[in-house]
């Protein structure tokens, strides 16, 4: 979200989150300023490969209750921010997937962050509007719960609802650019819709 009448136009959908690009390459990279929002919502803040001291920054600049993280972020990194972060802030370790996506490597990170976000592997680290092949995510080892992202839209509810039958640990479904008018700026009728059709 980038635009303050449309973070309150889609805020008054109640989202559980709500998603804020700290990554400053990003066409929908997001510098204020953020009215004030539903209790509910949790502001998430999204980086790439940012500094500890930035995040920390951004969170309480913007009073966010999550941060998500797009980049190359080690196991160490995200210990280091688990250490200096409240308890309450939620970090949500994010993992490009392509056919050949190891989850092993998602082993070490079970302890340092709170969700795992898949996204499809693209040219850019996020918002890349293309899906992935959600059967990758049978050999899913964890029971940590996932938040499932990477192209949705309007034509993929089928698909999620049929996704969220099966036993994976589905918490929540990320979208992005499948609902824009323009980047950073949401179609709220397009998520009204969505947010129906969808059987959580
Ligand atoms: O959206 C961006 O511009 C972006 C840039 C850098 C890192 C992350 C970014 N978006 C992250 C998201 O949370 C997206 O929701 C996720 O990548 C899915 O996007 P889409 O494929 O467009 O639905």
């Amino acid at each position: 979200m980038k635009y303050p009448d449309n973070i309150l136009q889609v805020g008054s959908l109640l989202p559980d989150y709500m998603g804020f690009i700290f990554w400053e390459k990003s066409a929908r990279y997001f510098d204020g300023p953020l009215p004030n929002l539903p209790q509910n919502i949790k502001k998430t803040g999204v980086f790439v490969n940012a500094s500890q001291e930035d995040i920390v920054s951004k969170l309480s600049q913007y009073d966010l209750q999550a941060v998500q993280l797009h980049g190359h972020e080690s196991v160490a990194f995200c210990q280091e921010l688990k250490n200096t972060l409240a308890k309450s802030i939620e970090i949500i370790k994010v993992f490009s997937v392509d056919p050949e996506f190891d989850f092993d490597e998602l082993k070490p990170f079970e302890t340092v962050c709170d969700y795992f976000l898949f996204d499809t592997k693209g040219k850019l680290p996020g918002g890349n509007g293309t899906t992935f092949d959600w059967k990758v995510l049978e050999k899913y080892p964890s029971q940590k719960p996932i938040f499932l992202s990477g192209g949705i839209g309007l034509d993929e509810i089928d698909l999620v609802n049929e996704i969220l039958k099966t036993d994976l640990p589905i918490y929540a479904i990320d979208v992005n650019s499948k609902f824009e008018i323009e980047a950073g700026l949401k179609n709220k009728e397009e998520l009204h819709r969505f947010k129906q059709k969808i059987n959580f």
